[in-house]
């Protein structure tokens, strides 16, 4: 008997059958295991230590639940992601509100709900919420700094160099104006900085390089207004594997080197150390999901390519095509099928552009056949559009052996319920 691809021991072309294809696959076995290494090897490692889920990698109701029972809390970029955090139940304290250009509407709003902390993005910012806090309320913010240094990554996702949409640039009029107006104003309580210098690292360098000045500047505050800051927050952006040639680090890696800096660095400037948020988005979810496909057209040009193209692309993941991310995969119902060759994974989008992978080995694929595309967790789901007007797939979760739908497939009556024609 044909042995298929399971995936946290659930037949993967079970799944396929059941709930139709493109379909995202989440495990909570998975997320709830990297959530507790965070636990082990930070927070209990270190006291005064918090970790933030960056909800912008996956999020919907179930996984705001599955942080809401953790010792997480979750950070949140937009009105959207606010709302579905409130509505999962998260306490408004545990939630930290980013985002370079946040309106007025959603600053009101998260001044009213009591947001833990609102991260000003820049000077601007900090002038409309002063306004905005006036007498009614009083805001934790900390203010995001763009460190200058730079990440190595790929330049969509690098963000703490000089040249950044992000933050208050690092030793710049704005930065100190913004610190002397966030320590006079008396409509808000200014905690601390922010800054996040990239995503999906496999170094500590740019973290390092960051922390340093970050304690600099907390120190020379110290100095100038006699002024402690409290907290200190260093994102996210720690690097998971997507294919065998990935070589991530372990967390500890990214911490232990963060907190060596931080602890040296308050004995020498005998300053209170600050407390440590992190950040992570990816690292949590990625591996926890996978998306499945099914088979359709199979194209052979000739000592050229060989073409095999599914039914979902970049609408539902436009990683590869944005930053030309790479991905493995298998055939989930020829799962050990040794006679293999090489082809090219093809969404079904109109562009050339819509390619899932580039060169694969893989068993001899007919229409019909199952693909599981591993590590598609973060930043998929999260990013799928309706390009093309392609429905965005169901997503499964799986707990402990069984599988529960938690977001439904979009009907096409879904496409058109808000086109009034
Ligand atoms: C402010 C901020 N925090 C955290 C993250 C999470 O990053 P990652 O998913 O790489 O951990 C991001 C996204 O890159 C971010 O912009
Ligand atoms: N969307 C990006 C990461 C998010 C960056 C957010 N600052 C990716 O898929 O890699």
């Amino acid at each position: 008997m044909q042995e298929n691809f399971e995936f946290c021991s659930v037949d993967s072309v079970y799944l396929a059958q059941k709930y139709s294809t493109p379909l995202y696959v989440m495990s909570q076995d998975i997320i709830e295991e990297k959530i507790d290494y965070i636990k082990v090897n930070f927070l209990d490692k270190y006291p005064r230590t918090y970790a933030y889920y960056a909800s912008k990698a996956f999020l919907t109701k179930a996984m705001a639940k599955i942080i809401k029972k953790s010792e997480m809390g979750i950070d949140v970029v937009s009105y959207g992601e606010l709302y579905t955090a409130l509505d999962a139940g998260i306490n408004p304290d545990k939630i930290m509100f980013h985002g370079n250009n946040k309106s007025k509407d959603e600053l009101e709003f998260a001044l009213e709900r009591g947001i833990g902390r609102i991260v000003v993005d820049g000077i601007s910012e900090l002038k409309l919420l002063i306004e905005l806090a006036g007498e009614r309320f009083t805001t934790k913010i900390l203010l995001r700094i763009s460190p200058n240094v730079e990440a190595h990554t790929h330049k969509y996702i690098s963000t703490g160099q000089l040249d950044s949409k992000f933050g208050l640039s690092f030793a710049s009029k704005d930065l100190d104006e913004a610190i002397e107006l966030a320590i006079k104003s008396e409509h808000i309580d200014f905690k601390g900085f922010h800054f996040h210098v990239g995503s999906q690292l496999f170094d500590n360098e740019a973290h390092v390089e960051s922390t340093k000045k970050a304690m600099e500047l907390i120190k020379e505050i110290k100095d100038k207004y006699d002024y402690e800051i409290e907290d200190l927050n260093v994102g996210g952006g720690f690097g998971v594997r997507y294919t065998a040639e990935d070589e991530p680090m372990p967390l500890e890696y990214f911490t232990d080197a963060i907190m060596e800096e931080v602890l040296a660095l308050a004995d020498k400037y005998e300053i209170t150390r600050p407390n440590i948020f992190i950040e992570p988005g990816r690292y949590i979810v990625a591996e926890a999901g996978i998306t499945l496909y099914t088979v359709g057209s199979v194209k052979n040009i000739e000592s050229v390519r060989k073409y095999i193209c599914i039914d979902g692309g970049m609408a539902d993941n436009p990683r590869p095509a944005l930053y030309q991310a790479k991905y493995s995969a298998c055939i989930a119902n020829k799962m050990y099928d040794e006679d293999t060759e090489l082809v090219t994974v093809a969404g079904k989008c109109c562009e050339s552009g819509d390619i899932l992978i580039w060169d694969i080995n893989l068993p001899k694929v007919e229409r019909g056949d199952i693909l599981a595309v591993m590590g598609t967790g973060a930043y998929n789901y999260s990013m799928s559009s309706n390009y093309n007007k392609l429905a965005k797939p169901a997503v499964v979760m799986i707990h402990d052996k069984e599988d529960r739908l938690i977001v439904q497939r979009e009907s096409y009556e879904d496409l058109l319920k808000n086109d009034l024609g």
